[in-house]
C-alpha cells in the first residue's frame, strides 16, 4: 500500500501521511499536469480574457478563471497520463514519467485527477460564470477521455479532431469575461486548431518508430513520412491564412499583421524545408520546437496590438 493510503485510519496520523507524500513526490505530481502544455494554454486563455475587455481588467477572470482553467487542464493531463501509462512505459520518450516508473500509484493519481478537476470546475462555476465551466468540462472530457481513450487508437485525424479541447482555453477566457461566446473569440479557437497537426506531425515524424511499436495510428505511421510532411505544410498554409483573419474582420491591426505576416513565414519555410531536405533527422524537431515559439509569439503580438494604445498614451500625453 502506498504511504498515502496506509494511515487513514487515524484522522491526525493521515493528515500528515497525506501530506508527506504530496511533499515527497511533489515533483511527480506537478509532471503529472504536463505543466509546460497547460502553461501556454493559460496564456492564451488570459489573451482571450484581455481581448475580450479592452478597457478594464477583469480581475475575476485573470485570477479565479485561468486557476480553474489551469486545474481542469492539469486534471485531464493527468488523467491521459493513467489511461496510457501502458503504453508510456514502453515509448523512450514517455517511459520515465511517474507512472511508468512507478514513482506514483495509479490510485495516488487518480485521487490527484479528480481533486484538481472538481476544484477548477467547481471555481469556474461559482466564482466565474457556469458557461465557463461547463464549456471547461467539456474540454476536459474532450481531451482526457475522447482523445486519449478512443481518438488516438482509432484514427490517424486523432489530433486533428481531439485538437478542439486544446485550442479551446482562448473561447473559456473570453467567455470567463463576457459570459457569451463571440464570433473573435471563435477565431482564436480557430488558429489554435490549425496550428496543432503541424504542432503534433513534426515530432510524430521524428518518433514514428515508437508510435507503431505500441500500434497507434499517428500519421506517419499510419500513411508514411512524406504524405505527412504535405499534410504538414497545407495546415501551415491553412494556419497562414486564418492567422489573417483577426486583421481582415478589423479585430486586430497593423501590429499584429505585421507579426502574423512575419512568424507565418518563418513557419512556412519550416514547411517547404521539411519537404525540400527529407533527409534531414533534426529538422522535425527543430519545426517542433519553433511551432510552440510560433504560438506564443502570436499571441503576445495580439496582446501588444491591442495594447498598444494603452501603452503609449503615457508617452503621449
Ligand atoms: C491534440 C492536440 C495536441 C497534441 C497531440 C500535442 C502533442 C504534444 C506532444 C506529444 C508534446 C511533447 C510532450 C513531451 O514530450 O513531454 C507536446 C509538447 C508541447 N505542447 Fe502540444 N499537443 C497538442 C496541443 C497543444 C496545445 C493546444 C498547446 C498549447 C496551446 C500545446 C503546447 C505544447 C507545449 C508548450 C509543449 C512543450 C511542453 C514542454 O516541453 O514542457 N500543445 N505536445
Ligand atoms: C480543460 C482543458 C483546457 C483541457 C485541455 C487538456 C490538455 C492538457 C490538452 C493537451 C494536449 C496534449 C499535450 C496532447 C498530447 O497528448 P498525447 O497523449 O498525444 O501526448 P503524450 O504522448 O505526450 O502524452
Amino acid at each position: 500500500m502506498s504511504r498515502y493510503f496506509d494511515a487513514t485510519s487515524n484522522p491526525a496520523t493521515g493528515a500528515t501521511a497525506v501530506l508527506q507524500h504530496a511533499v515527497q513526490h511533489w515533483r511527480d505530481y506537478y509532471e503529472l499536469t504536463k505543466p509546460g502544455v497547460v502553461a501556454l494554454m493559460v496564456f492564451t486563455a488570459l489573451v482571450g480574457e484581455l481581448l475580450a475587455s479592452p478597457g478594464a481588467i477583469p480581475w475575476t477572470a485573470l485570477t479565479v478563471g485561468n486557476l480553474g482553467i489551469a486545474l481542469a487542464a492539469g486534471s485531464a493531463a493527468a488523467i491521459n497520463h493513467l489511461v496510457d501509462r501502458r503504453i508510456d512505459a514502453r515509448m523512450k520518450r514517455t517511459e520515465g514519467r511517474p507512472l511508468p516508473t512507478g514513482g506514483l500509484r495509479t490510485r495516488d493519481a487518480s485521487l490527484f485527477a479528480g481533486v484538481l478537476g472538481l476544484a477548477g470546475l467547481s471555481m469556474l462555476y461559482f466564482l466565474v460564470n457556469p458557461l465557463t465551466a461547463w464549456l471547461t468540462f467539456g474540454s476536459l472530457i474532450g481531451y482526457a477521455f475522447i482523445y486519449t481513450l478512443f481518438l488516438k487508437r482509432a484514427t490517424p485525424q486523432n489530433i486533428v479532431i481531439g485538437g478542439a479541447a486544446g485550442a479551446a482555453p482562448p473561447v473559456l477566457g473570453w467567455v470567463a469575461v463576457t459570459g457569451s461566446i463571440d464570433p473573435h473569440a471563435l477565431l482564436l479557437f480557430l488558429i489554435i486548431f490549425t496550428w496543432t497537426p503541424p504542432h503534433f506531425w513534426a515530432l510524430a515524424i521524428h518518433r514514428r518508430e515508437e508510435y507503431a511499436s505500441v500500434n497507434i495510428p499517428m500519421l506517419p505511421v499510419t500513411h508514411g513520412d512524406r504524405f505527412t510532411r504535405w499534410q504538414i505544410l497545407f495546415y501551415t498554409v491553412l494556419l497562414v491564412g486564418v492567422t489573417l483573419m483577426p486583421f481582415a474582420t478589423g479585430m486586430s491591426g497593423w501590429v499584429y499583421l505585421v507579426g502574423a505576416v512575419g512568424l507565418g513565414a518563418r513557419y512556412l519555410w519550416f514547411g517547404y524545408a521539411l519537404l525540400a531536405r527529407p533527409d534531414d533527422r533534426s529538422l522535425p524537431m527543430k519545426s517542433f520546437g519553433f511551432s510552440i515559439v510560433y504560438l506564443m509569439a502570436l499571441f503576445a503580438v495580439l496582446l501588444l496590438d491591442a495594447y498598444l494604445p494603452v501603452i503609449l498614451a503615457p508617452l503621449l500625453g
